[in-house]
């Protein structure tokens, strides 16, 4: 449980101040108007409250006086009063729902933006930033309250000042009432801080809550729930994380309730004494029974004020607690482009390659190197195959070539420059990759290939270009088995839509990688893995000779990931992994003759089971 609390509930992740200002630019950009009505409707709705006692009073004492002039008058206030609260009230609860909506909307859309101009995969890959993801997910909507809780501060700051002035006006003592509250007002913000610990301590479970809601309820795991009968374990789990997320919740939150209860005992004595003190007053004949009634109204309103106060003001802390994280991952998504040098562009082909310089990279919260101290020269022009058992650091140097990760230490040179100071957006428009766990785009099958190069043709995809990627991947007998060809929607789940097997949905995304025809890299990473060693073999083949021409001019580099080595043995270079060392490297010849060599057992050993 101890990932996911970095910091405690008292502390946001980044400053208050800038988090208000970021909070109330986005509230008043997603909706002027609607902004502007809330701060009328609520400061009208504050002075119409706080009159309201004071025309109650006026009815009163004109009744006692026997004036009717005054009687009629403020009966007429009372009225209106009361019409125009229940008015104002319908009329700001609109106003607010919507403002909530579409500050909601365009918090949604900022993160996106956010996400998606992060180049590397720390957000989705560090517990830390991962807790702010996920709370922030679940707080969004309220970066709507910002206004609406802004306003109603400020106007209950004034209906506080006007009770005040009409209590003194009764009684100074009465100014007695307001300090009864003092201590409601004043543990809000530590209260808050309770409730907002609660939900940070409570996000490990609510993250397993929802994994294991996934595996119940979506289709990706269906298969092995119902083979392996697991419904009931995922069940037992899936109890068992909630009854964590309620004690946490109950163990945290509950010093609150309990600060909250007695701080409203507390604020009852001061009520009551008020009242009883103002009945004396008007039985000595001191006070009219309009100011008792008077009084009684107020101290209600005080109890409401404190209340609201104390309750306005823990939104607005929430509130301002979920825009600091919408700051703070801000400030990572800027972070992770801290060295990208603006003056530094891609080369347009590459002369001498791509250079590993004492490169290692370790996982956040990993204890050991998954890559250490790799040097490495990828020539220009030339097909790398690199091999290693599982977890040999793989994936993970793919990864790092396509700037997804940065070198805990070292550089990764690209014909000289530190790929670390390139825009990662015009590297990547150079880099072509299909991964192993590749992504399964319910689109358009044109759609699902096209998206692999929107750029410079109007992010729209052109089926003549998508037809030759597929060519060259060698997948376009997967159009001829599609009913509607490249139209054909993918996905069982939406109307129309059919499932493909995961040959055939690896086989589109391979032909996504062979949208950019001249890459300066291209990667991939066991993309084949669901195909047969044939299939993968004639298509690495087409690949190599399709692109030959290509790379003699761009000086491409293409980087291949496979355990077959009837695959691997193509390639120009042969890189060797061993728990994130590399420990050998050259052609397929030069590998095999090496006696006692890993490459050479490898090779043995795979050889050996096709016999
Ligand atoms: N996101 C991650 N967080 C922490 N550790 C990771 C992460 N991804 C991989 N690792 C670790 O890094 C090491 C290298 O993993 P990597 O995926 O690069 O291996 P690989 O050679 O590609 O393996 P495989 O052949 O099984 O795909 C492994 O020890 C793995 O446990």
């Amino acid at each position: 449980m101890a990932d996911s609390t970095p910091w405690s509930g008292a502390r946001p992740p980044a400053s208050r101040l800038r988090a208000a200002t970021v909070m109330l630019g986005i509230a008043w950009q997603a909706d002027r108007r609607r902004a502007v009505l809330a701060f009328g409707i609520f400061t009208v709705q504050a002075l119409v409250t706080a009159s309201f006692a004071w025309w109650l009073k006026l009815l009163l004492d004109g009744l006692a006086a026997g004036e009717t002039w005054r009687v009629v008058a403020a009966a007429g206030a009372v009225a209106a009063c009361v019409t125009a609260g229940t008015g104002l009230d319908y009329a700001g609860s609109r106003v607010r729902m919507a403002l909530n909506e579409r500050a909601h909307h365009l918090v949604e859309r900022q993160l996106a933006e956010t996400l998606g101009r992060t180049p590397t995969l720390e957000i989705h890959e560090t517990p830390e930033h991962l807790t702010q993801l996920e709370l922030l997910d679940q707080e969004s909507w309220e970066f709507g309250e910002a206004i609406p809780s802004l306003v109603q501060l400020t106007n209950t700051a004034v209906q506080v000042v006007v009770t005040v002035v009409l209590l003194a006006s009764v009684h100074p003592l009465l100014l007695l009432l307001p300090a009864f509250g003092a201590p409601m007002l004043l543990l809000s913000s530590r209260i808050n801080g309770l409730y907002e610990l609660g939900d940070e301590l409570a996000a490990a479970p609510q993250r397993r809550a929802n994994d294991l809601w996934d595996l119940a309820t979506l289709g990706d795991a269906a298969k092995e729930v119902r083979l392996f009968r697991l419904a009931p374990e995922i069940l037992r789990r899936f109890h068992e994380a909630h009854r964590e997320i309620r004690a946490t919740h109950l163990r945290v939150q509950g010093r609150g309730l309990a600060l909250g209860f007695a701080v409203r005992l507390a604020f009852l004595v001061g009520y009551f004494g008020a009242i009883l003190f103002v009945v004396d007053q008007a039985v000595r004949g001191r006070v009219s029974v309009g100011d008792v009634v008077l009084t009684a109204v107020l101290a209600g309103q005080v109890l409401n004020l404190v209340d609201g106060s104390g309750e306005i003001l823990q939104w607005t802390l929430r509130t301002l607690t979920a825009a600091s994280r919408f700051v703070y991952l801000n400030d990572v998504a800027s972070r992770s482009r801290a060295t990208v040098d603006a003056r530094r562009t891609v080369p347009e082909r590459l002369r001498s390659g791509i250079v590993l310089d004492h490169v290692s990279y370790r996982y956040p919260r990993s204890e050991a190197d998954a890559l250490h101290d790799v040097n490495l020269t990828l020539p220009a022009g030339s097909t790398v195959a690199i091999v290693g058992d599982n977890g040999a650091g793989k994936t993970t140097l793919v990864k790092l070539l396509a700037g997804l990760y940065q070198p805990t230490s070292g550089r990764i040179m690209v014909d000289g420059i530190d790929l670390a100071t390139l825009d990662p957006d015009r590297w990547r428009a150079r880099v072509s990759a299909a991964f192993q766990d590749f992504a399964r785009w319910e689109f358009t099958a044109g759609e699902a290939v096209g998206i692999g190069d929107l750029a410079g043709v109007d992010d729209r995809v052109d089926p003549e270009r998508v037809t030759a990627a597929l060519d060259r991947a060698g997948a376009s007998d997967l159009l001829d088995t599609l009913p509607r060809g490249l139209d054909t929607q993918l996905g069982p789940s939406w109307p129309g839509g059919i499932d493909l097997s995961g040959g055939q949905w690896q086989k589109l995304a391979i032909g996504r990688a062979m949208m950019r025809t001249a890459p300066l890299l291209l990667l991939l990473d066991e993309p084949t893995a669901a195909l047969d060693a044939e299939t993968e073999h004639l298509l690495f083949e087409r690949w190599t000779a399709a692109a030959a021409a290509v790379r003699r001019t761009t000086g491409g580099v293409t980087v291949l990931v496979s355990h077959r080595f009837s695959t691997v043995r193509m390639a120009d270079l042969i890189v060797v992994l061993d728990r994130g060392r590399v420990v050998e490297v050259g052609s397929h010849a030069d590998l095999v003759a090496r006696r006692g060599g890993r490459y050479a057992e490898l090779f043995e050993l795979q050889a050996r089971s096709y016999r």
